[in-house]
């Protein structure tokens, strides 16, 4: 993989400079021999890695300077406590336990080297190597070390390289869960629990009771969780989820029975959560679209087992909630999230194809897709039945109780007045129907559909969203029917049987067998529509249809790339969304979500919605590269890859390792600051960031496989992208001059 290819590979009798933390810093030799001076005995195997990443080429041969050109820089011998303390008065200035470039400290420190026995120093300089320093104590501490011996390589490291290795060896582990006995802790806390007694509750369904067994097993056996285990009914209507917003809970999701020894050599089964990777912050459950976003930085770092597992938790989720939800969480039991299914199965399959279980697994996907695309996708209410489109529209009652509290004060207040309440008992009356208000029953069928858009919230949909057949959603659902058309063709043998437990809410009967004609015609006829209701040649973009007002409307959204993505696109109408609608919608650090024309004013009255302008967010980013890539517009797509790369490479330069949810893109000094909604996922860490934002993380490894080797090391040196340009340019032009034809 390009992102570690300078970094030093672990061998057993070998100290890696970039070791991950618990290797580096768990080791008490490494940090026991106090003047730092190694023995190094590298391994063949390490030896060769080092010669192969030194540009050397075989065969090597070992000669007299290979330990001094192999010499890994300086070292440092460390107080740690009384480092991070003086990092503390002198640098961390505001006080917000970061160091970074609004801090107004002398930005140096001098630390011993640890090659001196500690008699001579080195001064450590500048924001970024500080902030590293910091970083690296908090860990040290974290594992109970007090005094380290520190490579200089930890602290100066290229800044690409030192964010991939994060994301591949911490913030993946940072943000899995698993839901069993181990670690139901941590999966069933939710920062979002707005009730007195925010306990660890679990909703298991119905179809799986061994599950519910096992976790009342679980509540039994440690009654200090205080875990509430309750069985979902068959049944689930939109009152019941009402009503369970009194006790919100974690949904189950796919478990494994394996095989457990109780020390004496007795063997039971017991059960195992598949684990999944949640996007962070607030977010500490599985998600619908974020798992796929994740997905793609997994399946880069080989973390193929996780990707798989969360395809299996959502054919789980298909199979026992009737769709992938929004999230696990029991307030969101009504309403989905962008469809991506179909995609993640694949590209998960490419990767385990020689495993014997592969085919298995991508049946069962497929199969739990086709469920999906008919009994969620393609039925009332999302369907429109006139043009054959689909919108965003589920079922709900009330308001959604997730949101940060004041997100609807401004929409109630109105109401509260009217009916001289309070805010909470004006909530409640409404969510139980004791107060009728039409109105605001639409404003909420509309709020819904935007939360089920995943582009919540934007004026692209507010007060509309459930009448748009969307660009997005239905590019996904070519994707889906193109997907699904050739894979039953190439894979198995043009005829998938349907078995019974996946035919509910579907036109099959058990047993009926499928062909890929039925889904090609589907595409053909989607698209057509499409093209006829959303394509707009002279704007040189794709637009949402309104199914009610029957007319296409005019918000600019980085969604047209999504056509790109499905390979819905015409060649001439790929080309004209480069010429004409990219411009409109590129900006400092990559696509904007939608261009400040269609927002429109802001005002007091009418506040930004985090999926406007002027923020851009990792999914749009990444469908748009790999759209480009599939029409051939590399130089495209490597420039906008470009562009956010640099953004978050500087942003996690410049403050102190932060990787957020979303940036504000036309901001070059601190994109990572967004004053909308709910503000920013990923900010709030003391000393060290240790998971990320899943999506970003995500985009990050994925970009950096766009970018080509020449990029790459531009973003190393946080070389602006103008400046890059530039230089090339005079490459290009001597290299012309020089060339004697
Ligand atoms: O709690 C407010 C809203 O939060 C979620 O939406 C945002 O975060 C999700 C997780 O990263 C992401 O999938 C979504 O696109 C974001 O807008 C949640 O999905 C909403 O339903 C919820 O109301
Ligand atoms: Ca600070």
């Amino acid at each position: 993989m390009q992102g570690t290819s300078n970094h030093r590979a672990r061998g057993s009798d070998d100290y890696g400079v970039y070791d991950d933390a618990k290797t580096y810093y768990a080791s008490e030799e490494r940090h026991s021999n106090r003047y730092g001076v190694r023995t190094r005995t590298y391994s063949q195997n390490s030896l060769v890695k080092q010669l192969e990443r030194m540009g050397a080429s075989e065969p090597f041969r070992r000669g007299s300077h290979d330990e001094s050109t192999m010499d890994q820089g300086r070292r440092f011998l460390v107080n740690v406590d009384a480092t991070l303390e003086i990092l503390k008065n002198q640098e961390d200035t505001d006080g917000n336990m970061q160091i970074t470039i609004e801090d107004n400290g002398p930005k140096v420190i001098s630390l011993r080297t640890a090659a001196s026995a500690g008699h001579n120093r080195f001064e450590v300089r500048g924001t970024y190597m500080l902030s590293n320093l910091l970083q690296e104590l908090t860990l040290a501490k974290e594992y109970g070390r007090k005094q380290i011996i520190l490579d200089e390589g930890r602290l100066n490291e290229n800044p690409v390289d030192r964010l991939s290795r994060l994301i591949r060896d911490h913030f993946w582990d940072g943000l899995t869960r698993r839901i069993d006995a181990s670690s139901i802790e941590v999966a069933a806390r939710d920062p979002k629990d707005w009730t007195d007694d925010p306990r660890p509750r679990i909703y298991v369904p119905l179809g799986a009771p061994e599950q519910y067994e096992y976790y009342q097993k679980v509540a039994a056996e440690r009654p200090e969780l205080r875990l509430d285990v309750q069985q979902l009914p068959e049944n689930i209507t939109v009152e019941l989820i009402r009503d369970l917003n009194d006790k919100p809970g974690l949904l189950a999701v796919a478990v494994e029975k394996v095989e457990e020894d109780d020390g004496k050599g007795n063997k039971t089964t017991t059960l195992k959560g598949l684990p999944f990777v949640v996007p962070g912050g607030r977010f500490n459950e599985l998600y619908g679209w974020d798992s796929y976003m994740e997905s793609l930085g997994l399946l880069i770092h080989e973390r193929v087992d996780l990707a798989k597992s969360m395809v299996l938790n959502f054919c789980f989720c298909i199979e026992h909630y009737g769709k992938i939800l929004n999230a696990t969480r029991s307030y969101y039991l009504a309403r989905s999230q962008p469809p991506f299914l179909t995609d993640m199965a694949l590209r998960v399959y490419e990767k385990i194809k020689h495993e014997p279980d592969s085919k298995e697994f991508l049946r069962r996907a497929i199969l739990a897709a086709i469920k999906e695309y008919h009994s969620v996708w393609t039925s009332e209410p999302r369907l429109d039945p006139v043009t054959g489109l689909s919108r965003y529209r589920p079922d709900g009652l009330g308001v959604p109780p997730e949101t940060e509290a004041t997100h609807f004060v401004h929409i109630l207040e109105p109401y509260i007045k009217k009916h001289n309440m309070g805010f909470k008992e004006f909530v409640r009356a409404y969510n139980y129907g004791e107060i009728k208000e039409p109105e605001l029953d639409e404003y909420f069928l509309h709020d819904r559909a935007v939360r089920e858009s995943g582009h919540d919230t934007s004026y692209r949909l507010e007060g509309v969203c459930a009448n748009l057949a969307t660009i997005d959603l239905n590019s996904l659902l070519f994707k889906y029917e193109t997907d699904i058309g050739r894979t039953i063709r190439s894979l198995f043998g043009d005829k998938l049987i349907i078995p019974a437990e996946f035919c509910a809410g579907t036109p099959y009967q058990p047993g009926e067998s499928v062909s890929s004609a039925a889904w090609d015609r589907r595409a053909k006829r989607r698209k057509l529509t499409m093209d006829k209701l959303m394509w707009n040649e002279e704007e040189g973009m794709f637009f949402d249809y309104d199914t009610v007002k029957k007319q296409r409307c005019t918000y600019e959204s980085a969604t047209t790339f999504w056509a790109l993505w499905a390979g819905l696109a015409s060649p001439k109408q790929a080309a004209d969304m480069v010429k004409k609608g990219l411009p409109k919608l590129e900006m400092f650090g990559g696509l904007v979500a939608g261009t400040e024309k269609s927002r429109g004013e802001l005002g007091l009255d009418r506040p930004n919605r985090q999926w406007d302008y002027p923020y851009g967010w990792a999914p749009q980013q990444m469908l748009a590269w790999t759209g480009l890539l599939r029409y051939s517009f590399t130089e495209e797509a490597e420039r906008l890859a470009y562009k956010w790369l640099f953004m978050i490479t500087k942003a996690f330069v410049d403050f102190n390792g932060v990787v957020v949810e979303k940036y504000d893109v036309t901001r070059p000094i601190d994109p990572h600051r967004v004053d909308a909604e709910y503000g920013n996922q990923g900010l709030d860490f003391k000393g060290v960031a240790k998971e990320g934002f899943g999506w970003v993380n995500a985009s990050y490894v994925y970009g950096l496989q766009i970018v080509n080797a020449h990029m790459r090391r531009a973003l190393g040196t946080l070389t602006p992208y103008e400046t890059f340009v530039k230089a090339i340019e005079l490459n290009n032009e001597r290299a012309m001059a020089n060339l004697t034809l």
